[in-house]
């Protein structure tokens, strides 16, 4: 394994700069809680696809398990040094769209398919467009100060465009023989310096997560943990989330894990192929990578892998942001809620622009 180069930060956006110029591949992120951006460089423009993940480089998987796995290859690497500032707030930003109506009869759909016995929970999505006169890179700059506790990323490749993001959700990490992986579900503002009053429906809903994760695990580990479920912050929104550990029964295993663990019903549903065909035959348009999932395979280490979903995101196309959206639903969703959780959500990645 070669080792990143260390440069300052400065430096690294000039490569960044130069290298996306030049129309080649790369992805630059920092890890939650970490001060330290790492950069790989793609050497040539080939779209290189995961086979059995024991590949090395960097994961971008699309929503859709039946399409490929796209992997970057770490030709050269570097790291950096940055400061968090703590940046000035910005207000809530409005955006004027036109498909609330589409939006509340998709969500009543999905009530109706639950009520009816064929779901247990959907989560359905939405898709903002915005002008933004500011660049990828000042917006990844931003990621990295307003949401410190999130994986923040900027990825790019030529014949697949440029995402950035910054994920509250981690989706699987192993270490050693270790796995850890997260149940990220439930939604509310975060209001003063007040706590959240959850409802059944949001314990509900982020236990279907848990209960679905300890299951599809089963036969891959040994020893599963729980923690008990807490309130966690993502910018300005709260989710109720568990931490689950156990202990790998073989690296090998790790393809057939992750197509048993992608997509969650924290960004799929229950059971999870109806509703994914659900989902896929009445959002108005297609997720490709949001709700996807991203991050270090084999990287630093053989085996040492941390991957997380690709929530809080948006793709870049010149001056056009496109911000992805969505919201878990369950027989006691009230759509208007549901509405206004999206537009919540929105303000995210909004407020990077
Ligand atoms: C699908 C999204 O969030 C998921 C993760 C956390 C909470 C969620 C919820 O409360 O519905 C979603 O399951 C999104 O942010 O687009």
């Amino acid at each position: 394994m070669h080792s990143p180069r260390k440069i300052e930060f400065e430096s690294l956006i000039k490569k960044v700069e130069n290298h996306k110029n030049d129309k080649l591949p790369l992805v630059m992120y920092c890890l939650p809680g970490d001060t330290v951006i790492r950069a790989l460089f793609q050497k040539d423009d080939v779209l290189h696809h995961i086979k059995d993940f024991k590949e090395r480089g960097f994961v971008f998987a699309p929503f859709d398990n039946s399409l490929q796995t796209i992997v970057l290859k770490s030709n050269t690497s570097y790291i950096s040094d940055f400061e968090v500032s703590n940046q000035i707030e910005s207000g809530k930003k409005e955006v004027v769209t036109n498909d609330e109506a589409f939006h509340l009869e998709l969500v009543k759909k999905g009530i109706q398919e639950i009520r009816s016995g064929k779901l247990k929970k959907v989560v359905l999505s939405r898709q903002v467009q915005v002008e933004t006169e500011k660049n990828e890179l000042s917006i990844f700059k931003s990621a990295l100060h307003k949401y410190p506790t999130a994986l923040r990323y900027l990825w790019y490749h030529p014949k697949v465009g440029t995402w950035i993001g910054a994920s509250p959700e981690q989706l699987l990490k192993v270490e050693g023989n270790q796995i850890h992986t997260t149940s990220l579900a439930g939604t509310l503002p975060v209001i003063d310096n007040n706590n959240p009053e959850w409802s059944q429906k949001e314990f509900i809903e982020q236990q279907m997560v848990t209960d679905f994760l300890k299951v599809e695990i089963a036969e891959f580990v040994n020893d599963i943990k729980t923690t008990k479920v807490s309130s966690v912050k993502a910018g300005k929104l709260w989710h109720l989330k568990t931490n689950i550990t156990a202990d790998l029964k073989s690296f090998d295993q790790l393809k057939p894990l992750l197509k048993r663990i992608h997509p969650s019903p924290a960004v799929c549903g229950v059971p999870k192929d109806l509703a994914k065909k659900f989902i896929l035959e009445y959002e108005s348009y297609r997720r490709n990578y949001y709700t996807g999932f991203l991050g270090e395979l084999n990287l630093t280490q053989e085996h040492s892998t941390s991957l997380y979903v690709n929530l809080r995101c948006m793709s870049l196309d010149a001056n056009q942001a496109t911000i992805f959206i969505g919201g878990g639903i369950t027989e006691a969703s009230n759509p208007e809620m549901e509405w206004q959780e999206t537009n919540n959500k929105c303000q995210t990645m909004l407020s990077l622009l």
